[in-house]
């Protein structure tokens, strides 16, 4: 249930760069400081959260570092090389790959093609050679396929392969999708809310499966589903009104009446506002 279980993330030797670092980003929506100096540093391998109240900044943090949202002022690097005004194209050459809140597969393609979708960093030949037929981009076609039929088998969605989306239950709509993340094999894996709608036994699989990839990957996961996140995180960054107020291991962020007081925050707005979600 604590990080007392988990090997140590791999610190990549003393004085090493962080595998990606997000330090003293600022986010402002009109009159609304979404994040405000907001630092994060994810070492190489580890499995670290990203909780808060609702509205505490945690997606828009998630698309800082994906590129999806430029931030004001602050800075983004890889490895310690500085990412200037990094594009969402630029993620899987980066090694980087997300998951989006909910599901987002295209429609018209089965499972195998959405999953496929996600793999360009390991295509070799261009796209006028897939245009023009042309044999290396076929056998890239053949390969890019079997890899992302191991992706789908990984999260045990191997037998979905050919079915189109809407023929399938959501929690294996979120499976396929985490597959297509997966498949371009990601040095760090951003997870938004990869527990939404899902059964504790699809909970308990998604717990095992983030572990077993954290043996190849850093995992930053954004998630309301703190049983899953105790579990499976080194370290949690906890994120309140756009700041963060604690960073630590489970157990310390568990104990930090500060995360306490935020979390009640929540409750007592919730109550004043009589509603029930
Ligand atoms: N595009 C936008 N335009 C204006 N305000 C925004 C935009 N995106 C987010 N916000 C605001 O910024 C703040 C942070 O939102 P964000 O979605 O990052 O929070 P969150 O922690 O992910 O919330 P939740 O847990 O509810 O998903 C909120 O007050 C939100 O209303």
């Amino acid at each position: 249930m604590t990080s007392a279980v988990h090997q140590p993330p791999a610190a990549g030797g003393p004085g090493a760069a962080p595998a990606f670092a997000v330090e003293d980003v600022t986010v402002r929506f009109g009159g609304l400081t979404a994040l405000d100096a907001v630092s994060l540093e994810l070492g190489a391998r580890e499995v670290h959260g990203v909780i808060g109240p609702n509205g505490a900044g945690k997606t828009t943090l998630l698309n800082v570092c994906c590129g999806f949202q430029r931030p004001d002022s602050g800075t983004l690097s890889r490895a310690g090389r500085p990412l200037a005004a990094l594009a969402p194209h630029q993620l899987v050459d980066l090694g980087i790959a997300r998951t989006l809140q909910g599901v987002g597969l295209f429609r018209g393609l089965t499972a195998l093609e959405n999953v496929m979708v996600g793999a360009d960093r390991h295509r070799r030949a261009g796209f006028l050679a897939a245009l023009l037929g042309l044999p290396r981009a076929e056998a890239d076609r053949r390969a890019l396929a079997e890899r992302a039929r191991s992706a789908l088998a990984e999260v045990g969605a191997a037998d979905v392969a050919d079915r189109l989306p809407a023929a399938l239950p959501y929690p294996v709509r979120k499976r396929v999708a985490l597959a297509r993340a997966l498949v371009a094999e990601p040095e760090i894996l951003f997870l938004d809310e990869p527990a939404g709608g899902l059964g504790s036994d699809d909970i308990d699989e998604l717990a095992g499966l983030i572990r077993r990839l954290a043996e190849r990957a850093t995992v930053v996961l954004v998630e309301h589903h703190m049983d899953l996140v105790m579990a499976v995180c080194d370290r949690i960054t906890v994120l309140d009104f756009g700041r963060v107020i604690a960073v630590g291991d489970p157990a310390a962020v568990q104990d930090d009446p500060a995360v306490a007081a935020a979390y009640l925050g929540e409750e007592s707005a919730r109550g004043d506002e009589g509603g029930t979600a």
